[in-house]
């Protein structure tokens, strides 16, 4: 990659100096008690953080949480996340009640040497996601008014053309933090030439962002397993009825349009565990995926799912999975994921999982971590670097 990095800075020289991080600390929160499940996004960045403070940087952080819509909702705050990331560092986080304002001027201003600042949700001002350039780039303006120099260690958030990661870097020096400099290294191994069969396993809930990837993906891939919410609205597509499942109604056409021309790549669940209602304790049964009743929704893929997705896996020598095949978070509907990691943790391919909350079900599964060749805190962001997209956050790097 041609560009710099955090030794690049670090040789510069940061004592003193105000350094704005853009980190990914968009963590699964327990929605009952709002308690962080998973803290993976908040160590992954602290080689870099711990680096910047270790040099006497001014540290002001920043990230997104959730997708609040441009405005504070308290349920999305980072508080919890100054906190964890408190505890990780073992040094105090001063915690900015607001992202651009008169608490976070206070903060950052107070900061001494070596200390390291918070800033709240990014994304509770509506110039973050802006599409607006002149909105995005006046958000920009005001974080950059926070940092002598700026790093990218988001890598989860690099796909996104937000102010924070593509605006940013066009106002300060700035350079790449270990975690996006070591993603990109690890990930580049699956652009060119990766080795066959290559299978792609994708899941999760972002339906719609990620069809568009696997239009991209399928003349790359050999096969291509599609488990959890995704499912649906290829298996609408090919006519069969979902209940109440997650369904992108006006992708369905786009759907059938891919299996026509996916010439058999593309595997699609045979059964599914369809429950009464979205919670741990509805009543559920398998049933053939052609057959979900009307007032049910799938939960998850079924075993007979998982044992031909393990059959499709074995012998792969490149795996890439982004997506949880079921709701893993509850127990009742995450043995298709705990089957389908097996799977791809027993085939001798070099493996990558993808994505906060794959990663996030990698170690709520009690799975061993380190029999993943890697597991990446992007999934979003891994699948559009693996269709070869030029990606905002690593171009404006590039500049
Ligand atoms: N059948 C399903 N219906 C609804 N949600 C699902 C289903 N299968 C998986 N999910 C949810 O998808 C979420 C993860 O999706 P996503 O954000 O796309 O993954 P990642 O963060 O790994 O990229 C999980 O919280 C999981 O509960
Ligand atoms: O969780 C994220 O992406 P992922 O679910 O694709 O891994 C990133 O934090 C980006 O979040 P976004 O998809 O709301 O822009």
């Amino acid at each position: 990659m041609s560009i710099r990095n955090l030794d690049d800075l670090l040789a510069e020289g940061v004592s003193g100096r105000r350094v704005l991080v853009r980190a990914d600390l968009n963590v699964p929160l327990d929605k009952q008690t709002g308690e962080i499940t998973d803290d993976g996004r908040i160590r992954a960045v602290l080689p870099t953080l711990g680096a910047l403070v270790q040099a006497g940087a001014k540290v002001v952080v920043c990230s997104h949480l959730g997708r609040p819509k441009g405005a504070p909702d308290p349920q999305y705050s980072l508080r919890p996340v100054a906190g964890r990331l408190g505890e990780l560092l073992d040094a105090p986080v001063h915690f900015a009640t607001d992202t651009v304002g008169e608490s976070a001027r206070a903060t950052v201003d107070a900061l001494a040497d070596g200390q390291l600042a918070l800033l709240e949700n990014l994304r509770f001002n509506k110039g973050e996601t802006s599409k607006d350039d002149t909105e995005r780039g006046a958000f920009a303006d005001q974080l950059a008014a926070f940092g002598e120099a700026y790093v990218d260690d988001a890598f989860g958030a690099v796909h996104r053309k937000h102010a924070s990661v593509h605006d940013v870097p066009a106002r300060l020096p700035h350079v790449a933090g270990r975690l996006v400099l070591r993603e990109v290294e690890v990930l580049s191994r699956l652009t060119g030439e990766p080795e066959r069969p290559y299978v792609v396993v994708l899941g999760g809930s972002k339906v719609s962002d990620k069809l568009a990837v696997i239009e991209a993906l399928l003349p790359t891939v050999d096969r291509l397993l599609i488990g959890g919410g995704m499912c649906f609205t290829f298996l609408k597509a090919q006519g069969h009825e979902v209940g109440t499942s997650l369904l992108e109604e006006e992708m369905v056409e786009t759907c059938g349009n891919l299996l026509a021309r996916a010439d058999g790549k593309i595997l699609l669940p045979v059964d599914v565990v369809a429950a009464d209602a979205f919670a741990p304790d509805a009543a559920h049964d398998t049933v053939p995926a052609d057959g979900i009743p009307s007032h049910r929704l799938g939960l998850d893929i079924g075993p007979e799912t998982v044992a031909g997705f393990t059959a499709a896996l074995s012998g792969a020598k490149t795996v890439f999975w982004n997506g949880p095949m079921g709701v893993f978070e509850m127990p009742a509907f995450a043995n298709g994921t705990r089957g389908v990691a097996e799977a791809i943790t027993k085939t001798d391919a070099f493996t990558v999982v993808g994505g906060g909350d794959s990663a996030a079900a990698v170690r709520a599964l009690g799975l061993d971590e380190s029999s993943f060749g890697h597991i990446s805190t992007g999934g979003g962001a891994s699948l559009e670097y693996l269709e070869g997209k030029t990606l905002p956050g690593i171009a404006a790097l590039e500049n």
